[in-house]
């Protein structure tokens, strides 16, 4: 089966490479096209915008940094309304709100075509290993079809019904998520200005009920400093953002994740935004620092 690929960020790459090697047909995009050539050499073809991609290929998936790439590949000049039509699939696994998700849905069911939103839980490694798990939501002839090309992607697929309800589901997760990685940043600054053993700290929670894979994956390189980016923070704290927001619609009061949401937002304007989301560390730390003077 051929199947388009708009966007090869960290997942965009490392999904549409697992495509390849089960033995897939991809067409790939993205907007700096100089990104393509990797995944040539492995076996994909190139289309030039958007549209030439959805002309050539009856499924297309796209993984965008945020509402507005997603927006913009979709209603943009040569973007993936110019061609989508009658029998053709177009699935956002980008993280983005409801709103967005909806407004895209809309436009492309007015043209014939069928739409799934379909973010993922899970960072790098599991997209290079097939191991992701995928909140979709849309059209479930759409979800039907798409299964098998999930199940190299993704460990587990739900299907949650209508558009909107996997992009809610995927923002309460990172919320959720965010938090704990500000839970760990002070605890890891606590323990160290108490004089005790950040290591030693880490060995403890491992061992008991907040055992966690993300600390366990985590913790040992905050300890060193090292943020190579698996999960950038700046979509980290863009998640935190459209969470916020979803609570707002809800009147859900949620001051864990603003406050965590202010920590991210301070290790942007540090210049952190494309370590990974861990970097809140360094913010968080410089915050105890000034804190102390
Ligand atoms: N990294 C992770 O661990 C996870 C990320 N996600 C989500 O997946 C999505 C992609 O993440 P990730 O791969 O890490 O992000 P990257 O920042 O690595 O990649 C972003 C991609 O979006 C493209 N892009 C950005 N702006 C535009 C635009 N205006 N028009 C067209 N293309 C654009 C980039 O193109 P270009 O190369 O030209 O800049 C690139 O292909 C995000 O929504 C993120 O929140 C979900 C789960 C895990
Ligand atoms: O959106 C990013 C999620 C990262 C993860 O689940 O580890």
């Amino acid at each position: 089966m051929e199947v388009g690929f708009l966007g090869l960020g960290i997942m965009g790459k490392a999904m549409a490479v697992n495509l390849l090697r089960h033995g897939y047909g991809v067409t790939v995009w993205n907007r700096t096209l100089s990104k393509c050539q990797e995944l040539v050499q492995q076996g994909a073809s190139v289309g030039e915008t958007p549209a030439a991609v959805i002309n050539k290929c009856k499924y297309t998936i796209a993984m965008l940094s945020d509402p507005s790439a997603a927006l913009s590949v979709v209603f943009d000049k040569d973007g993936v309304l110019e061609q989508i039509c009658d029998g053709k699939g177009y699935i956002d696994m980008s993280t983005v709100d409801a709103e967005t998700s909806s407004k895209i849905s809309e436009a492309i069911t007015k043209k014939g075509g069928y739409f799934l939103e379909a973010p993922v839980s899970g960072s790098k490694k599991p997209a290079e290993d097939g191991q992701l798990v995928i909140l979709a939501a849309g059209e479930k002839v759409l979800y039907d079809e798409m299964v098998p090309a999930f199940d190299v992607l993704g460990k587990k697929s739900f299907f949650l019904g209508e558009v909107g309800n996997g992009a809610k589901l995927k923002l309460v997760v990172n919320m959720i998520m965010g938090s704990m990685m500000n839970a760990l940043s002070e605890g890891l600054c606590l323990a160290d200005r108490s004089g005790l053993s950040q290591q030693t700290l880490l060995d403890v929670l491992d061992l008991g009920a907040i055992a966690n894979p993300m600390f366990k994956l985590k913790g040992p390189a905050m300890i060193k400093g090292s943020y190579p980016p698996a999960f950038p923070l700046k979509h980290q704290q863009k998640d935190m953002r459209l969470a916020l927001a979803l609570g707002d619609e809800n009147a859900v009061s949620m001051p864990i994740a603003a406050a965590s949401n202010e920590a991210f937002k301070k290790a942007r304007s540090l210049g952190l935004g494309d370590l990974d989301f861990s970097a809140v560390f360094e913010a968080v730390k410089s915050a105890k620092d000034s804190d102390s003077a």
